[in-house]
């Protein structure tokens, strides 16, 4: 059985990576909303509620949905060992800083003999609270005794469920991306894991990329617009050095088709973090797009070059119709616009992932059902609409693209 096999955007989703929000959302405060790269605090048994209403709109379409936390716990089971080593690696990527306190931090997890339990654990954040206080000895130590008591150990990872980033799939492969902020970095951790150690992905996945490179590339960035080519965002998450180095691992390797690379240079901005924020492909010959990113939008071809150590760069001129008809091999695209040609509709239902759309077949999307003026505009351009609640969930900035990670689609 293939482990990953993604060649587009949009053929039938037959499996895909979800994560269910857990407990970290319950740790987030907004003195750490900035640095946890969340706009407000969700209620997290309705984003809940609303995350098992996706998860049903696709089984109820055929899709196979696993989830992180139950992969990365059976990659836990395989062997101890494993367990162990990814005990070590969290806590050294946690940002602990004494020896005492990795050393505790290791005896409370280790406690924790499920799992399962273990892996939501490291996902939800570790209070200074919650060791025990005579182990701490604070009398004899200065961090503690500046130390606030409401301080986390370990920070929580209220973004894992926007399981798009992390990794990216693109053929039978990956990219398993250094991300760009220090919160995000660590959610890589449990792919690495996976990719290594758990039996159904273990030797059957390609490595395009990797964590420890040292450019951010991001998943919400990666777009297979067939098997010879992908595009990718320069944007707020992913620079042009790490898309040149993805690119020359692609082109080197011997078992892929990609031949193409379109770099897509988006403005740098919150709202626009991701290339996926303002254009998703949904149907064989369309595309959502928000209209704010058509006047500065670049577009750059990169292919092979001489020698493996380069590449052939070149500035596309064109209309974005028509380089995406001549790169897709249609006679033409219909690219069309969040909000629906209304400037403020755009603007306000871009933030809340207008365009970000779920493709799980030609023609048929899951989108955020508050995002009602899109919704409609893309059921009269013929579009399979499927809406889901989206109250809490879209708090985080991220759509039902965001919110999933395609690991099987269709030829
Ligand atoms: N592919 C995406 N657009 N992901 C959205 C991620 C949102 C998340 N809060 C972040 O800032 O990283």
């Amino acid at each position: 059985m293939t482990a990953i096999h993604v060649t587009s955007e949009i053929k039938p989703l037959k499996k895909v990576l979800l994560h269910r929000p857990g407990n970290e959302l319950l740790n987030l405060t907004p003195d750490t909303l900035e640095r946890l790269l969340f706009d407000d605090i969700p209620f997290l048994p309705v984003a809940q509620a609303e995350h098992d209403e996706f998860a049903g709109i696709l089984r109820d379409n055929g899709v196979e949905v696993v989830y992180l936390e139950d992969l990365a716990a059976e990659t836990l089971d395989q062997d101890p060992a494993i367990r162990e080593k990814f005990l070590k690696q969290f806590i050294n990527e946690a940002g602990i800083g004494t020896e005492k306190y990795k050393e505790l931090t290791y005896q409370f997890l280790d406690k924790i003999k499920d799992n399962k339990e273990l892996i939501l654990k490291t996902m939800e954040g570790i209070n200074v609270n919650e060791l025990p206080l005579e182990a701490r000895n604070i009398e004899n130590s200065l961090v503690d005794l500046v130390s606030e008591e409401s301080n986390f150990i370990a920070d929580p990872m209220p973004n894992l469920y926007f399981t798009r980033d992390p990794f990216g799939s693109i053929g039978d492969g990956v990219s398993l991306n250094r991300m760009y902020s220090v919160t995000r970095n660590r959610e890589t951790i449990y792919a690495e894991y996976i990719f290594n150690f758990h039996p159904d992905f273990k030797g059957q996945v390609e490595k395009y990329y990797d964590r420890y490179n040292p450019f951010h590339i991001e998943g919400g960035d990666i777009l297979n617009l067939n098997e010879h080519v992908l595009a990718i965002g320069i944007s707020q998450r992913t620079c042009a050095d790490a898309i040149e180095m993805i690119a020359k691992n692609i082109f080197n390797h011997p078992n892929t088709k990609i031949d193409t690379i379109l770099a897509f240079n988006i403005p740098v901005s919150r709202a626009f973090m991701h290339l996926d924020t303002v254009f998703t492909q949904i149907d064989t010959d369309k595309f959502t797009i928000h209209p704010g990113i058509m006047g500065p939008l670049e577009v750059f071809e990169i292919t092979k070059g001489k020698t493996p150590n380069e590449v052939s760069v070149k500035e596309m001129k064109d209309e974005l119709e028509h380089i995406l008809a001549h790169y897709l091999g249609l006679p033409k695209v219909e690219l069309i616009q969040c909000g629906a040609g209304d400037r403020i509709a755009a603007e306000r239902e871009q933030w809340n992932d207008g365009s970000n759309t779920l493709c799980i077949a030609p023609g048929v999307i899951v989108v955020y059902q508050r995002n009602n003026i899109t919704n409609d505009f893309l059921r009269a351009k013929g579009l399979k609409v499927l809406e889901m609640s989206s109250a809490e969930l879209s708090r985080g900035r991220g759509g039902p693209r965001c919110m999933s990670m395609p690991l099987i689609r269709e030829d």
